[in-house]
C-alpha cells in the first residue's frame, strides 16, 4: 500500500532544531605560561624561557571534577595557578561562567575570583601561623562583605561544621592541628568565599593514606552538597581516578592525553599514560613488564628546552623519525577522547609497558 503525503490544511511553523548549547563553567584555550629566567652561565647569564605551560585546552562543566595527572615539573600547578589568574598567562584564554578573565578589570575581576578558590598541597603552611582559626576563616568574610558582623561568628561555625571540626576550634592557631586537620582548615578558608570552583593543588599528597581517604570523601561530600566543581591536580593516577569525572594527563606544558575517566581507565592510548598507569603497585607480581622497570624510564626534560616533535619521544619505547621532528596534534580516537601520538592506534594494540591498567575506579 503507498500512502500520499497529506497537504496540512494551516500552515505549520518549521521550527529550527534545538541544539542546547552549554556554556563550560570553566574554558580554557591555548593557555601558554612561560617565565624568563637568567641562565646559569658563569659570565653572561642571558635570558631564557620556562615553557610551563604550552597551549593548553580544557573544559569543565558545573558539579564536575577535572583531573590533571603528570609527574612533577610537568605544568600542572601552574595550570591550576593561571586559571584563577594568580600566574598571568603568555597568552591564551580563560573564561569562567562566560566571562573572559583576562579581559576583566582589576574590580570586576575581584569581583568573580571569589567564586574561584584554590586549596594547597601544604596544609600548615599554607595557613598564616599567627592567626586563630576563627581568623582566618573571618578573613574571606570581611575581604568579600560576605556577611553582616553580627553574623561572622555564626557563619564561621558553619564552615567549621562543614568540614568537621569543632566549634571550639574557633581560638585556636594552626600549629595546634593535625596535618589532616589543617587540610580542613583550608578547605573552610576556600569555602568561605562562597565558590563554584575550587582547584585542588595535590590537596592530600602531603598527608597519611588513612588521612587522604578521610579529606577525598570530604571532598567528594561537599562536591555533593554545594554543587562545586573541581580541578584536582595530582600525580597519583589511583586518587585521580578517584575523584575525577575526566581526566587530562600532562606532559612537560602540554596535554597528551584527555578523556573521561572511564575511557581512559580502560584504554589509555597515549605511550605516556601507559607508562604512568605502569608505575602504578601492581597488587598481583607474577604480572610481566618488558621493560622491567617500574616507571617510565629517564627523568622529564628540562622545560627550558622542550624536545622538537612530541614532547615525550626521548622516553618513549615507540619513537620514531616523525616524532622526533612533528609535533602530533591532540586528536580523537573515540568520543571525548582525545590523544596527541603520531602512532596512538599501535600503542593501544601494544602497550610498549605492557601492563594493563591496575588503578581500579
Ligand atoms: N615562578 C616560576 N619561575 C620560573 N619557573 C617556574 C616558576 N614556576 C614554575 N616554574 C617551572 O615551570 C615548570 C612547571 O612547574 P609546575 O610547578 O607547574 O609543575 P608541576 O607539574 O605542578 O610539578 P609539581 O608536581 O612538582 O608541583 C617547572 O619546570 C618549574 O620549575
Amino acid at each position: 500500500m503507498t500512502s500520499t503525503p497529506t497537504t496540512p490544511t494551516t500552515p505549520v511553523a518549521v521550527e529550527p532544531p534545538v541544539t542546547a548549547a552549554r556554556t563550560p563553567l570553566l574554558e580554557v584555550k591555548g593557555l601558554v605560561v612561560h617565565y624568563q629566567v637568567r641562565g646559569a652561565g658563569a659570565v653572561i647569564r642571558r635570558r631564557e624561557t620556562v615553557h610551563a605551560v604550552d597551549g593548553v585546552d580544557l573544559s569543565l562543566d558545573t558539579h564536575q571534577t577535572l583531573g590533571l595527572v603528570g609527574e612533577s615539573g610537568c605544568g600542572k600547578s601552574t595550570t591550576g595557578r593561571s586559571v584563577l589568574l594568580l600566574e598571568r598567562p603568555t597568552a591564551g584564554l580563560i573564561r569562567f561562567e562566560g566571562r573572559d578573565l583576562t579581559a576583566l578589570s582589576r574590580r570586576e575581576l575581584n569581583g568573580l575570583r571569589r567564586r574561584m578558590q584554590i586549596v594547597f598541597q601544604d596544609p600548615v603552611g599554607s595557613l598564616n601561623p599567627r592567626h586563630t582559626v576563627g581568623q582566618l576563616l573571618r578573613e574571606p568574610l570581611l575581604v568579600h562583605h560576605l556577611v553582616p558582623k553580627q553574623r561572622q561568628r555564626e557563619r564561621v561555625e558553619e564552615l567549621l561544621d562543614l568540614v568537621g571540626l569543632p566549634t571550639d576550634a574557633v581560638s585556636r592557631f594552626p600549629h595546634e592541628f593535625s596535618g589532616g586537620q589543617c587540610q580542613r582548615i583550608g578547605i573552610a578558608r576556600a569555602l568561605a568565599a562562597e565558590p563554584s570552583f575550587l582547584v585542588l593543588d595535590e590537596p592530600v599528597s602531603a598527608l597519611d593514606v588513612s588521612i587522604q581517604a578521610q579529606i577525598l570523601q570530604l571532598l567528594t561530600d561537599l562536591q555533593d552538597r554545594l554543587g562545586l566543581s573541581y580541578l584536582f591536580i595530582a600525580h597519583d593516577l589511583a586518587v585521580v581516578g578517584q575523584m575525577s569525572d575526566l581526566v587530562a594527563v600532562m606532559y612537560l606544558g602540554k596535554i597528551v592525553e584527555i578523556a573521561e575517566r572511564d575511557s581512559l581507565y580502560a584504554r589509555p592510548h597515549h605511550p605516556y599514560t601507559q607508562g604512568l598507569f605502569s608505575a602504578v603497585p601492581v597488587p598481583d607480581p607474577t604480572l610481566s613488564r618488558k621493560h622491567g622497570d617500574t616507571v617510565v624510564a629517564g627523568e622529564v626534560p628540562s622545560s627550558l628546552a622542550p624536545p622538537p616533535g612530541c614532547r615525550f619521544n626521548t622516553r618513549c619505547p615507540m619513537a620514531r623519525e616523525r616524532c622526533r621532528t612533528e609535533e602530533p596534534p591532540l586528536d580523537q580516537v573515540a568520543p571525548g577522547h582525545r590523544v596527541a601520538c603520531h602512532f596512538a592506534d599501535e600503542a593501544v594494540r601494544n602497550n610498549p609497558f605492557d601492563v594493563a591498567p591496575t588503578v581500579e575506579v
